[in-house]
C-alpha cells in the first residue's frame, strides 16, 4: 500500500524543492515520488552559476539533492537503498484530492494517504507578453537541466558574439555574468529603472551595474523587447525594442520570471498569491491530507504577519523539512517560523539578504570597496538586512538581527553603526545563520519493511542519518567543510 506521494508532475525541477532535501531525509518504504525528470532530483542554483562556467563547470552528480546542506547526494542508488520508489519520466495528468487519487499520463491511478505538492514553477515565456518566436534555436530560457545544457551549447557556439539578456532579475544577472565569463558581448534589457528591482535599492543596484559595466555589459533600462528579427534559417539575429532600437543578437537569454504550477489542483485547493495556500504546517487548509512546499506554496511568514510565496532554494529546503516534520511528528511540530533569505553570487561578488525590503532604507559600509549593506526599517523596527562581500560571521549577524526585529530609534545612528549594530544580536553558535528546525524527530527503523515504522528522518541537530551509519564524526567534518567551502562553492 502506498502511503505518501510526492507529486512533481510539471516542471522537472520542482522536485528538488521538495523531498530528500537539505539535511532531512524521509525514507518510507511505502513512498513513491512522481516526476518528469530524467535524472534524480537536483538543486537548481548550480544551473545559473557553476554549470555555465567555461572551466571545470558543475555537472551532475555533483549537485543532486542534498548538496546545499553538504549532505550525501541522493542518486538513483540512494533512493533504491532507502526503499523509495522514484518514478521518473512520469507526468501526473490529473489529481482528485477529495478521492485522494492521481492519474498519470500513462493512465495509472494512484491512491495516497498523504500528498506533498512540490510542482514548483515554470519560466514565463515571452509569448505571454505578446512576443512571438522565442522557440528559435538561439533563444534560451533557464529553468531546468535541459535548458542549462542547451544554453551551454548555444553559448559555446557563439563565442565572441552578441548576447542579449531579457530581464534584470536573478536569471538575467547571473546569466549575464556567465555570458561575459564565456567571452560574449552582453546587453541587458529590462523595463525597470535599475537591475534586481524586486530587491535592490537604486544605490545597491548602481554598485552592481557599475561592476557589470566595467566587465563590458551594456544596460538598456526602461525598455522591453517587442519582436525578434530572424535570418533565413529562423535563427534570431536581432531584437527590436519598444522604442525601435535594434540590438544585434547571436544569442538571447530570457529571464522574465516564473509561474507556479498549480493547474493540477485548480478548483480543488485554495490559491493565493499565485500559489497553493497552506498553513504554518505547510498543509492545505481545506484538505488535511495535502501539503505544498517550495516555489508553489504560499505560506504564513510569521515574522511579517502575512502569507508569502517565496521563490528561493532556502525557502524550498526549509518548507519541505517542516512539512516532513509535520507529517511524521505532528504533536512535536510547531508553526513554521521562517526568516526569508535570498542570496546570489556573480563574478567575484556575493550578497545575502534576510527579511523583508519594506519601509525606510539605511545604507552603510564601503560601497567603493565592495563591502556594504542596507537595513530596512518599518514601523520603527528592523525588518530587512542586505550585505555584499561579507564573511560567515557578518551574514550570521545580519540574519540574527533581522530575526530579532529590534527597535530602531535613530536611522542616522543605524547607518553609522552599520554591521556593528547587527553584531549586537549575533549568536555565539555560528553553525548556521538561520534558526534550527523546531522539531527533532527521533530516528527509528530504517529501510525496507512496511508502513509507518519504516520511517527514517534525520534532522540536523540529531544527525540521525549519519548516526545510524555510525559516522557522527564525519558529519562534523562535513559541517566544517561546508563552512569552509561556503565562499568557494559554485552553486
Ligand atoms: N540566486 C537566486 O536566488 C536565483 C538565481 C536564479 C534564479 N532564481 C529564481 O528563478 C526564478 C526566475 O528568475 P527570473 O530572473 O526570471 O525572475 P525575476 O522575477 O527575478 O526577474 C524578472 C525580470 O524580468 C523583467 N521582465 C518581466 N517582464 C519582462 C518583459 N516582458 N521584458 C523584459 N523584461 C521583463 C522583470 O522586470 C525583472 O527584471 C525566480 O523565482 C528567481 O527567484 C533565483
Ligand atoms: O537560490 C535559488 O533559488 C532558485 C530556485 O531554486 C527557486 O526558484 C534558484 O534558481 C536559485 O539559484
Amino acid at each position: 500500500m502506498q502511503d505518501l506521494h510526492v507529486s512533481c508532475s510539471l516542471g522537472p525541477f520542482c522536485f528538488s524543492f521538495g523531498f530528500g532535501f537539505h539535511s532531512w531525509h524521509l525514507c518510507l518504504s511505502s513512498m513513491r515520488i512522481f516526476n518528469m525528470l530524467q535524472v534524480p532530483p537536483y538543486e537548481r542554483p548550480a544551473l545559473s552559476k557553476g554549470f555555465l562556467l567555461p572551466e571545470a563547470p558543475a555537472r551532475l552528480p555533483s549537485f543532486h539533492t542534498c548538496v546545499g546542506a553538504n549532505e550525501e547526494r541522493l542518486t538513483l542508488k540512494w533512493y533504491k537503498e532507502h526503499g523509495i520508489e522514484l518514478v521518473l519520466n512520469t507526468r501526473v495528468k490529473s489529481a482528485d484530492v477529495r478521492r485522494k487519487t492521481l492519474i498519470t499520463a500513462m493512465g495509472e491511478t494512484i491512491s495516497y494517504k498523504i500528498l506533498i505538492i512540490a510542482t514548483g514553477a515554470r519560466a514565463l515565456k515571452l509569448e505571454e507578453f505578446g512576443v512571438e518566436g522565442s522557440n528559435a534555436e538561439n533563444v534560451c530560457y533557464l529553468r531546468d537541466l535541459n535548458d542549462a545544457t542547451r544554453l551551454v551549447e548555444v553559448m559555446q557556439s557563439r563565442m565572441g558574439g552578441n548576447a542579449v539578456v531579457i530581464g534584470g532579475g536573478y536569471i538575467g544577472m547571473e546569466c549575464a555574468a556567465s555570458l561575459v565569463i564565456n567571452g560574449l558581448k552582453v546587453t541587458m534589457v529590462f523595463p525597470e529603472a535599475h537591475c534586481m528591482a524586486r530587491l535592490f535599492t537604486p544605490k545597491i543596484a548602481e554598485f552592481y551595474e557599475s561592476y557589470y559595466e566595467a566587465k563590458g555589459v551594456r544596460f538598456v533600462k526602461g525598455n522591453v523587447l517587442t519582436s525578434f528579427e530572424n535570418d533565413s534559417e529562423g535563427k534570431v539575429k536581432g531584437v527590436i525594442l519598444k522604442d525601435g532600437t535594434r540590438l544585434p543578437a547571436d544569442l538571447v537569454v530570457v529571464g522574465i520570471g516564473i509561474r507556479p504550477n498549480t493547474e493540477l489542483f485548480g478548483g480543488q485547493l485554495t490559491l493565493e498569491k499565485g500559489g497553493i495556500k497552506v498553513n504554518a504546517r505547510m498543509q492545505t487548509p481545506s484538505n488535511a491530507s495535502v501539503y505544498a512546499i517550495g516555489d508553489v506554496a504560499t505560506f504564513p511568514v510569521k515574522l511579517f504577519g502575512s502569507n508569502r510565496r517565496l521563490e528561493h532554494v532556502d525557502s524550498a529546503r526549509r518548507s519541505s523539512r517542516h512539512a516532513v516534520s509535520a507529517i511524521l511528528s505532528p504533536d512535536k511540530t510547531g508553526e513554521f517560523d521562517y526568516l526569508p533569505f535570498f542570496y546570489s553570487r556573480v563574478f567575484a561578488l556575493s550578497w545575502q539578504f534576510y527579511g523583508d525590503n519594506v519601509g525606510e532604507v539605511v545604507h552603510f559600509g564601503d560601497f567603493a570597496g565592495g563591502r556594504f549593506g542596507a537595513y530596512w526599517v518599518d514601523n520603527g523596527r528592523l525588518v530587512g538586512s542586505f550585505y555584499e562581500g561579507g564573511n560567515r560571521e557578518e551574514y550570521a549577524a545580519i540574519a540574527e538581527a533581522t530575526r530579532v526585529r529590534p527597535e530602531v530609534v535613530d536611522l542616522d545612528e543605524l547607518g553609522r553603526l552599520g554591521l556593528e549594530f547587527a553584531f549586537r544580536f549575533a549568536r555565539k553558535d555560528l553553525e548556521d545563520p538561520l534558526p534550527p528546525p523546531e522539531v527533532v524527530v527521533p530516528v527509528t527503523a530504517s529501510q525496507g519493511g512496511d508502513t509507518s515504522s519504516s520511517i527514517v528522518v534525520a534532522g540536523r541537530p540529531v544527525y540521525g542519518w549519519h548516526a545510524s551509519a555510525g559516522v557522527l564524526v564525519a558529519a562534523s567534518i562535513a559541517g566544517l567543510a561546508y563552512w569552509y567551502g561556503w565562499r568557494r562553492r559554485r552553486w
